[in-house]
Parts: structure tokens; C-alpha cells; sequence
């Protein structure tokens, strides 16, 4: 499995303090100066990888401590309980509780004797994710709505989860401020920026990849979830102490492993953001790995839990580049694009992706 090094300048993932963002105003004693400084630095990560570590994001110890208990309440239930709120089949609404990739895990042996490097990755592609996840939105959205377990399931789960959107959604927004301030945004660009960011459209997942024996990994093929991008604006995520969780350093190639860091937040970016700064922002490709079965203690590999928020526009917003991106030296990449219409190409593509595996 590969880590985050520092060696030929390549920098590791930077952690960026927005805190000047986030003082309450009572105790702000932040200046122009102080915000100008963390957005830039957010920008410049942004920029480098992609990929950056926020601290300073305003969300208690408490609150993260809170958002991880409901998460491992809800996967703990029985499967039978669980399935009371099922993911459609289908991607709209995506909302719901699927369940781990319906125990679609290939063994060694059905691999066969192929040798060849092509069919090998043939064969790996049909190895379905060992995870299970629940898809969260707004209460307000006007296109999906939301598909909650019965409440004498998990009692007070829907208010927490509802709550958790909201505060996220709030975390999320004061830092797309950040983002204007880091890019030096003149008031039509911040208009612009802004609506990026829709609270009604946004998406809330918690994701729960199982633990893995060290046997089963010796003797089975496991995938947590392949390499892709984000395609909204960008992702906060808050993740446990296990790892796993990698980018690809668009310069080298390699994929760096973002190490959990207690009381922090993973950022990626977005294709959203990508287009909108022509490619000055990356949207990195990530993956969770399982790492190499010799390297595993004998107790295997624990689970992992993972809480992202997907920041995204309306629906029906148009993106497009803003003009300060495109210059001579960097010629405008993009059409603008519906954020809909987007989303159900990619979205499309996921899902044959996984009805060929069926
Ligand atoms: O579990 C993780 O850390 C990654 C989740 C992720 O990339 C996603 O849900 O899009
Ligand atoms: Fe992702």
C-alpha cells in the first residue's frame, strides 16, 4: 500500500487551518489578512493536489464522536432491519441503505488459470466493492426525497441524521467562502462561486467497509471501493482511524494515502470545481485499498468508517469557467455543462458498470 512521502519535493497532503473562517464572531480575532492567508493556502492545495486536510472546520470533537456513533448504530442492525429502508434500484433517488456489494466476492480460484495481465484486470473489475452504505439528502429537496428506517428501528435516527446534513451543509458552505476569498473572487465570480453550493442538493453518505481476516484476504479477492472522482462541487469527509483512503498525485502518478488525522476533514475536489477553474483545481482520482495480505497483522484488517458530504449545485444550474481561468497560455477546456445532465452520464455509467457484473 502506498503512503504519503515527502521525498522529491512531491508535497504530502497539506493541512490547511480555516479557523479565521470559523471563529465565532464574539471571539474573532482573525483579520482580513489572517482569512486571506488560509484561503490562499486552501486554493494553493487545491491547486497542487486536489486533495488537502481541514482543520479548524468549526465541528466539535462531540459532533464528529456523535456522527461516527449513529453510523455504527445503523450498520450494526440486523441486515433484515437495515433493508427496511432499501436503495431503489436504479440511481434516482439515491437514497437508502445498499448492502454490501449482495456478497459478490470472487475467490483466487475464479480467476482460473488466466495469466495474462488484461484478463486478470478483466476478471478484477467484476470484483464488487465489500462495503455497505446509506444515502442521505436535504428533507427539502425537490427531486429526491429522502428513505428513512421506520423510526422504532433507530429511534431519533432521522433527526440526528437530518441534523448532521444541516451542520455539514453550514461547514461546507463557510468554506466555499474560503475558497472566494483564497481565489481573490470579484463580486460577479462569488455570485458564480456561490452557486456551486445548493443545500437542498447536497448529499450526505455513511459508509461502513467491514473488517477483513487475514485468511480471507489471503485466499479471496476484495475491492473497498475502485479509483473514480467526485462529480459534484467538491467532498468534506470524515473518516475513523483505520485507513485506506488514497489519491492520486495527478504529478507522479502515485497514489498517496490521506493517514486519518483525529478531528480533521479530508476536502476533494470536484469535476464541478474542476471546470470552473478550467483545470486549476484537480479532481483527484481516490480509492480505498485493501492493502497487500502479507503486510497484514494476523487479526486481518479492521473497519473502516467513513461519513462524506457531497457539495453540490442545483440541479439545473449551468457550469461554466470563470473567465479569470481562461487565458492564453490556459484556452478554455469546457463547455458549460448541466449539473443533471452530467451527473446522469456519470451516473449512468456507474450503474452499467455494475449491471455487467451481475
Ligand atoms: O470511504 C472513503 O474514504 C471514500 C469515500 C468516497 O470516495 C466516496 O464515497 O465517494
Ligand atoms: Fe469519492
Amino acid at each position: 500500500m502506498s503512503s504519503a512521502t515527502t521525498d522529491n519535493q512531491r508535497p504530502a497532503i497539506a493541512t490547511v487551518d480555516l479557523s479565521p473562517f470559523f471563529a465565532s464572531e464574539e471571539s474573532a480575532t482573525n483579520t482580513a489578512q489572517e482569512r486571506l492567508a488560509a484561503g490562499s493556502a486552501l486554493v494553493q492545495a487545491c491547486h497542487d493536489l486536489g486533495f488537502v486536510i481541514i482543520k479548524g472546520h468549526g465541528l466539535s470533537k462531540q459532533e464528529i464522536d456523535d456522527a461516527f456513533s449513529w453510523t455504527t448504530k445503523l450498520f450494526d442492525l440486523p441486515f433484515e432491519e437495515k433493508m427496511k429502508a432499501p436503495h431503489p434500484p436504479g440511481n434516482m433517488p439515491h437514497r437508502g441503505y445498499s448492502g454490501i456489494g449482495k456478497e459478490k466476492v470472487y475467490s483466487a480460484a475464479d480467476l482460473g488459470e488466466q495469466t495474462e495481465d488484461a484478463d486478470v484486470a478483466q476478471q478484477l473489475r467484476k470484483i464488487s466493492d465489500f462495503k455497505e452504505s446509506y444515502e442521505i439528502g436535504s428533507e427539502h429537496d425537490d427531486q429526491q426525497q429522502n428513505i428513512w428506517l421506520p423510526d422504532d428501528v433507530l429511534p431519533e435516527f432521522r433527526r440526528s441524521m437530518t441534523a448532521l446534513y444541516e451542520r455539514l451543509a453550514d461547514v461546507a458552505g463557510t468554506i466555499l467562502v474560503a475558497f472566494g476569498a483564497g481565489l481573490g473572487c470579484d463580486e460577479d465570480a462569488q455570485v458564480a462561486l456561490m452557486q456551486l453550493s445548493s443545500r437542498r442538493h447536497s448529499q450526505l453518505r455513511l459508509l461502513h467497509y467491514p473488517p477483513i481476516t487475514k485468511h480471507k484476504l489471503q485466499t479471496e479477492m476484495f475491492a473497498r471501493l475502485p479509483a473514480h472522482t467526485d462529480w459534484g462541487t467538491f467532498t468534506i469527509l470524515l473518516q475513523n482511524n483505520q485507513g485506506g483512503l488514497e489519491l492520486r498525485d495527478p504529478h507522479s502518478g502515485e497514489f498517496l494515502h490521506a493517514a486519518p488525522e483525529e478531528g480533521t476533514l479530508v476536502l476533494n475536489i470536484g469535476d464541478m470545481l474542476q471546470r470552473f477553474t478550467n483545470d486549476y483545481f484537480i479532481s483527484a482520482l481516490h480509492r480505498v485499498s485493501v492493502p497487500d495480505p502479507e503486510a497484514v497483522p494476523d487479526g486481518g484488517i479492521a473497519a473502516r468508517y467513513s461519513i462524506p458530504f457531497f457539495l453540490a449545485p442545483a440541479p439545473s444550474h449551468v457550469i461554466s469557467t470563470l473567465p479569470q481561468f481562461v487565458t492564453a497560455e490556459a484556452p478554455a477546456k469546457y463547455e458549460p455543462v448541466r449539473f443533471d445532465e452530467y451527473g446522469a452520464i456519470v451516473s449512468k455509467y456507474q450503474y452499467q458498470q455494475n449491471e455487467g457484473e451481475e
